[in-house]
């Protein structure tokens, strides 16, 4: 992509994350997933070739840029779109002065082609939905837009964009609809992110699809 393309950062909570998956994940495991998808959506962005800096919630280890906020999601995002940069460790990403795509890190089945998508939205803002009414990422043109995570955020910000009179087109890409937060959501990871790091660790860890009862569930075998 080029010079004129958004900087894209990808939130990301290292601790006690992913708690609706305790079902079938503990802790430690939960830990060790999050930072897996998050190592699958940084490969597909490197694939495309676009900035991204991780804003992540304490220090983490990636061959990304990091910037730590410990603020809430909604402060910290809102805090780079107003151009801010504090928190950024060595090395340095890009000032986000232009365009900003703001990726969250529980993406895994997010390919370069769908990004691609999203990230070339003309629009002042570009959004792809999550199911159950979140929004899992994000384009922003225009300078003055804010963003209201969690509830029904994907509704907040269709209507956060009409009171600022801004123009607001929505990404249809079920490869980035799906985020994973419930159990459900791992059958998908594991029938159509097949070849991801995500997909090998919940394989590792004994979670298969099962079709038992003629419903398709996630299900651990240890
Ligand atoms: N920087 C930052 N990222 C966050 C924060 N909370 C969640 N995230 C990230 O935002 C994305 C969406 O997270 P959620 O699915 O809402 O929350 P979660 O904590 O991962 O999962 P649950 O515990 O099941 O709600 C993921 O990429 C998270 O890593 C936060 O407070 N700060
Ligand atoms: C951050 C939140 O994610 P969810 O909890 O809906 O996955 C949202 O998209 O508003």
């Amino acid at each position: 992509m080029t010079d004129a393309d958004p900087h894209v950062i990808v939130p990301f909570d290292a601790v006690d994350p992913k708690t609706r998956l305790s079902p079938l994940l503990d802790r430690a495991e939960r830990e060790a997933l999050a930072r897996t998808m998050l190592t699958d959506v940084l490969a597909a962005l490197r694939e495309l070739g676009v900035d991204h800096t991780v804003l992540a919630t304490a220090p983490v280890d990636t061959p990304a840029p990091v910037a730590v906020d410990d603020r809430s999601l909604t402060t910290a995002v809102n805090a780079r779109l107003a151009g801010d940069t504090v928190g950024e460790v060595e090395p340095p990403g890009p000032s986000p002065a232009g365009p900003v795509g703001v990726v969250m890190a529980d993406l895994p089945l997010a390919t370069p082609g769908a990004l691609r998508r999203l990230l070339s939205g003309a629009a002042d803002v570009t959004m792809a939905p999550g199911r159950a009414g979140g929004t899992n990422a994000l384009c922003v043109c225009d300078p003055t837009f804010r963003v209201d995570y969690h509830g029904t955020s994907c509704r907040d910000h269709r209507e956060a964009a009409r009171r600022g009179g801004l123009e607001l087109a929505t990404v249809d890409s079920f490869r980035l609809a799906t985020d994973v937060d419930e159990p459900a959501d791992l059958v998908e990871v594991l029938l159509h992110a097949r070849g991801t790091e995500s997909a090998v660790w919940l394989r590792e860890a004994g979670i298969t699809v099962d079709t038992g009862d003629g419903r398709v569930t996630a299900v651990r075998d240890r």
